[in-house]
């Protein structure tokens, strides 16, 4: 059986491999798993494990590209890189603004073999893999959930790891529970979430530093606070209500939070979140001490947050009406941030604090608000 052979002496190989910073990877990760679904034979697996140089830019591929934070994201990299040099994807039909604003393709992250085919015909160096079924939604439906960010994020890493791209995941403060240290939450610490969501994340941080230990993967991790955008809905988390009140307090003066008013919860302006993933995907490997760092920008309460608000809309009117489920999620979910590490290492450094956020986001959604009814 020289095919069995082949693999075996592959898994040797991997196993004697050095733990980091290691060579790029020159073995295909489905081969030596026996997985059912691994490729047909060695040699077609050293074909597809060559590993392009970055001569110019990185050729950067964002999966689940059409949520809150994907298209922000192609923007910033486009800019850096180029446009023909970031491609979008997702499963959902672009607005014609995104469409036509830069390259965008198809991908169903569950459909191993279509992602492979996009890497391997763009020439993909990064890859950022922004799908995912966020807290709330997740918990409405665990098994579509389990599938896109357990079953896909395997897609990912096994693609990652065979054609030596560089990759990004981002994690969250919802793969922290009611048992970590919520004030503030470090890097390391007890990780017991409570959420489908914070189980597949924490399943993520691992599995990627298992990958590049163990085949020299270059994962990249960082746990995001509630991000706040502008320009983007989210995609249906337990974070959504500090989005939500900038577009109700514009246009009708009345918000109703879900969250209870003393509910204190890590948040990020989009524009810091998105700098923070460039900067951690250009670090140098030596300033890594770590492959999943927590980043933080500022930390709030509704009531606080409205409070911020009322000072430039002092009319606006806001109630509760408490979601029992996202309530619970946001109990166990850490209340500060600690990012240190981050801080130390490769130099992250916020700029948005709260009055700038509340600023900033009125500014963008009034104008918008503005446009629209001279129209
Ligand atoms: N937005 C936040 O506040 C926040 C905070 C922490 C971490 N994150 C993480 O950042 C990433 C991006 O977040 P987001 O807010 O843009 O999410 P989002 O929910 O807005 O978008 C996720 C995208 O994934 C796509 N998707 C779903 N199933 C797919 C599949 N099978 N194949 C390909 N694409 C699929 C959806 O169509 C959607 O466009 C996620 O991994 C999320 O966990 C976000
Ligand atoms: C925090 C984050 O992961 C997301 N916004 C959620 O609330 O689910």
């Amino acid at each position: 059986m020289p095919v069995i052979r082949a693999l075996s002496k592959v898994a040797k190989q991997a196993l004697l491999a050095p733990a980091c910073g290691c060579q790029p990877l020159t073995v295909a990760i489905r081969n030596i798993s026996f997985s059912p679904r691994q490729v047909t034979s060695a040699s077609d697996a050293s074909f597809h494990s060559v590993s392009f140089s970055e001569t110019d830019h990185p050729k950067v591929l964002i999966t689940g590209g059409l949520g809150q934070l994907g298209v922000g994201l192609a923007k910033l990299l486009r800019k850096r890189f180029g446009k023909n040099n970031v491609i979008l994807s997702d499963i959902r039909k672009p607005p014609s603004n995104v469409f036509h604003s830069g390259p965008f393709i198809y991908s169903d992250i569950l459909d191993y073999k279509n992602l492979r085919e996009i890497v391997v015909n763009n020439r993909i160096t990064w890859l950022v893999h922004y799908s995912a079924l966020l807290s709330a939604v997740g918990e409405a439906n665990v098994a579509l959930a389990r599938a896109v960010n357990i079953t896909g994020l395997h897609n990912i890493l096994d693609i990652a790891a065979e054609h030596g791209l560089r990759l990004f995941v981002p994690s969250t403060i919802g793969a922290f529970g009611p048992t970590s240290p919520r004030n503030p939450t470090p890097d390391l610490c007890v990780q017991r979430p409570r959420t489908i969501y914070g189980v597949s994340k924490v399943h993520a941080e691992l599995m990627g530093e298992y990958y590049h230990h163990r085949y020299g993967l270059d994962f990249r991790c960082l746990r995001y606070p509630g991000i706040i955008s502008a320009d983007s809905q989210p995609g249906g988390g337990t974070t959504d209500y500090a989005v939500q009140i900038f577009h109700d307090a514009v246009k009708t003066g009345k918000f109703e939070c879900n969250l209870k008013p003393d509910t204190r919860l890590p948040m990020m302006y989009i524009d810091d979140c998105l700098r923070a993933t460039l900067e951690v995907m250009e670090a140098p490997l030596e300033t890594l001490s770590m492959r999943t760092y927590n980043i933080n920008a500022m930390s709030f309460t509704p009531e606080e947050l409205a409070n911020e608000v009322q000072k430039q809309l002092p009319d606006l009117q806001v109630s509760y009406e408490i979601d029992s489920v996202r309530q619970a999620i946001a109990d166990s979910w850490p209340m500060n941030f600690d990012d240190t590490n981050a801080r130390n290492d490769w130099g992250w450094k916020h700029d948005y604090d709260l009055p700038e956020l509340v600023q900033t986001m009125l500014n963008y959604i009034g104008s918008e608000s503005r446009i629209a009814q001279a129209n």
